[in-house]
This record gives C-alpha cells, structure tokens and sequence, in this order.
C-alpha cells in the first residue's frame, strides 16, 4: 500500500543531497507519494506515515540541522516509521561503517528508531567548502564513493518493510541492518 514518505537532508556540499534524491526516486518508483527535503525546509512532519532522515558526516558528527530536526520533531517521530543514514567515508575508507554521534544515538533511542545506516559519501574539489575540506578534497580522499546500488536496495527495502501488513514502527530492512555498537573506526582522515 502506497504510504506518504518524507526523505529530508542534511547536506553541506550536495552528497547527501543526491543520496536522499536517489532514495526518493526509488520509493516513488515504488508507488509511494515521496517529499524529499531540505531538512530546513520541513514544515510538519504528521502528514507523513514514514520518515527517512540522512545528514553528512563532519569530524564524527552530524550536521546540526538534522540534530535539531530530530530533536525537535520527536513526539511526532516517535509514532511514525523513521530510517536514518548518514554519509560520510570516502577514498580507502569508504566501506567502513561509522558510530552513529552519541546526542543522536540517545535521540534515536528516544524516539525508537534503529541505527543509522552507513553510505559512503563524496569529496569534489569543486563542491568542497573551506580549508580543510579544499586541503582533503585534494588528496587520495577526494571522488564520489557514493553506492548507488546500495543506496537503492536500501530504499527498496524499506518499501517492502512499510508495505507488509505485520509492519511495527521503526524497523529496519534486515539486508542493511548496521551493529548496533558498531566498532570505533580507527582515528584517522578526519582527526588527523
Ligand atoms: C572537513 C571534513 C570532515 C569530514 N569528517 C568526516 C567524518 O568524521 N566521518 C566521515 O565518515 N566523513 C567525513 N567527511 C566526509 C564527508 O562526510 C563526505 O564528503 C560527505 O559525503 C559530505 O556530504 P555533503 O556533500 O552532503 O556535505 C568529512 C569531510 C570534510 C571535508
């Protein structure tokens, strides 16, 4: 059954951005009715019956828009089927699947989501803003690492998960479940 779905971003340089369009894409492929937004743009998240909320990752955080979305939105959240990504590594690293920052681990918890799903991000000198994202943007670092096939077999699972009649809030597909305490990655691009 088609469902009203809200894909809202948090994006400094576009990736996450793209991320979020391509799950979009996906779920109105699948017959849903999808917004995908700005996080900032958000007005009210009770018309929708399932939300799916990324940010990108910068020096082991989230962008503080998504923050205060999930903060402030978490009554509402908490009745509502909510998936959650973040993107983040690239070059050597991209595979590597990163900690969830604690504040939105708690908020998360709070509201009953699972944890966040990892997706590579991208790192482009033309898009990069600031010293230290010029300087990274120009190392081995630097390219598009995004998964399209990932970030698309995520969305379809979780099509499938909101469609099935036994669904309860907040489960994530099986195929892209994340550990629950996943391992620290070893200190490195992004602390120096
Ligand atoms: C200064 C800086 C810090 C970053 N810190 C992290 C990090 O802590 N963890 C991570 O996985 N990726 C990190 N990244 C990579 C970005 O998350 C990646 O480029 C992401 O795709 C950017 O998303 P956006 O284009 O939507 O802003 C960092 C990038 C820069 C430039």
């Amino acid at each position: 059954m088609s469902k009203k779905v809200l894909v809202a971003y948090a994006s400094k340089a576009g990736a996450t951005a793209g991320i979020a369009g391509a799950i979009g894409t996906e779920l109105t492929a699948r017959g849903h009715d999808v917004d995908v937004l700005d996080v900032n743009r958000v007005k009210n998240v009770t018309q929708y019956d399932v939300v799916i909320l990324g940010s990108a990752l910068y020096i082991r955080r989230w962008r503080r828009d998504a923050v205060r979305f999930l903060r402030h939105n978490a009554d509402a959240l908490r009745g509502r089927q909510v998936w959650l990504f973040h993107s983040g590594p690239v070059g050597p690293d991209k595979d590597q699947a990163q900690d969830m920052p604690p504040a939105v681990r708690r908020l998360a918890q709070d509201i009953g989501a699972t944890p966040a799903v990892t997706f590579a991000g991208s790192l482009e000198p033309d898009t990069a803003r600031g010293f230290l994202a010029r300087r990274l943007a120009s190392s081995d670092l630097a390219g598009d690492s995004r998964d399209w096939t990932k970030i698309r077999a995520w969305a379809t699972g979780i099509s499938t998960a909101v469609e099935a009649p036994e669904h309860s809030t907040n489960h994530r597909p099986a195929t892209t479940r994340s550990r629950k305490h996943a391992t620290r990655p070893p200190a490195g691009h992004f602390l120096g």
